[in-house]
């Protein structure tokens, strides 16, 4: 697609609304593992959060890392397993979830993020303590606990670290480990971590980038806005299933607790995250609180 030089123009005009209203704001992206797998995809990524940085706006990111746990787990024998959504997490696993999630994931996006021209900080939730999380449990069908491990929800997050960093112009780019009371480390889904961040910063949006084009019925066309009630029937009717599951609840979760609007789009789009913040052409699925 060739773009002549007055549409260019016209869409950099578009942007200054959107750029007035945001300069200021905090925005959390969440990086999914699904969204990572191309260079391509990845440069562009981190050239928009240094835009978006440049343009005035707070972008923190979180990122997940699923596949490319699934990839080091395989690589050592052992095979991942997964209920509800949540990686079943023993000890070993937890020690391949820790190298990857806060060495290689965090480290290749940090890095891409600076060699861009930006000022990244790499972190989990073990830096001073930022992100307190205990154990988790699921349930099953008829109430049983269920026991997966070393897997934890957040019970609290110090949102005054990454203020710091905003304030002095870095952009925190944070693995979506916690820190147990003992010290211990929990392997917490990372839809969770940006949705409880958004809401404790209290940021303006919530981006959640993955590897559908938004939230699919139950034919797989797009829903493109999604209100309480409408996912709890699609929770229901099984439509929502696997890692769909805690993205949905933890973006519901921050539109209820007051960030303004929470997005599921394709990561795989170049430059999703401009086409989203900075256009009139919003991509994916809105959710809102009621
Ligand atoms: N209704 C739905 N619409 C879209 N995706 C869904 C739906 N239900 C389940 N999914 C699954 O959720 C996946 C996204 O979650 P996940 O694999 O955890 O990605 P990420 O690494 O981005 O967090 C999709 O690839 C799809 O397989
Ligand atoms: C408890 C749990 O499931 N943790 C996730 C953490 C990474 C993650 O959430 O990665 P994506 O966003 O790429 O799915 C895991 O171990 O895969």
């Amino acid at each position: 697609m060739s773009v002549n030089a007055a549409e260019k123009a016209l869409v950099l005009a578009e942007a200054l609304p959107y750029i007035r209203r945001f300069s200021g704001k905090t925005i959390v992206i969440k990086y999914g593992g699904n969204a990572m797998t191309d260079d391509a995809l990845k440069e562009g990524f981190a050239k928009d959060i240094v835009l978006l940085k440049l343009v005035g706006i707070n972008p923190v990111v979180v990122h997940g890392g699923g596949p490319q746990i699934n990839e080091l787990l395989e690589r050592v024998g052992k095979e991942g397993k997964f209920i509800q959504g949540m990686r079943v997490t023993d000890q070993e696993t937890m020690d391949v979830v820790e190298m990857v999630l806060g060495g290689l994931v965090n480290k290749e996006i940090v890095s891409l993020i600076n060699t861009h021209g930006g000022k990244a900080v790499g972190l989990t939730g073990k830096d001073g303590h930022f992100i307190r999380a205990e154990k988790m449990f699921l349930s099953d069908e008829s109430d049983e606990k269920i026991d997966i491990g070393q897997v934890g929800e957040i019970s609290s997050i110090d949102p005054s670290l990454v203020s710091l960093l905003d304030r002095q112009d870095f952009i925190p780019v944070v693995a979506p480990i916690g820190v147990g009371a003992n010290g211990e480390a929990y392997n917490i889904n990372a839809d969770l971590v940006a949705g409880k961040l958004a809401e404790t910063l209290h940021a303006e949006k919530l981006i959640l980038m993955t590897n559908t084009p938004g939230v699919l019925d139950k034919q797989g066309k797009l829903l493109t806005g999604l209100s309480a009630q409408q996912v709890d029937a699609l929770f229901a009717d099984g439509t929502i299933h696997g890692g769909m599951l805690p993205k949905i609840s933890s973006a519901l979760d921050a539109a209820r607790s007051g960030v303004n609007t929470v997005h599921i789009i394709d990561g795989r789009v170049p430059h999703a995250l401009l086409l989203e913040i900075m256009t009139d052409d919003g991509v994916g699925t809105m959710i809102r609180a009621s």
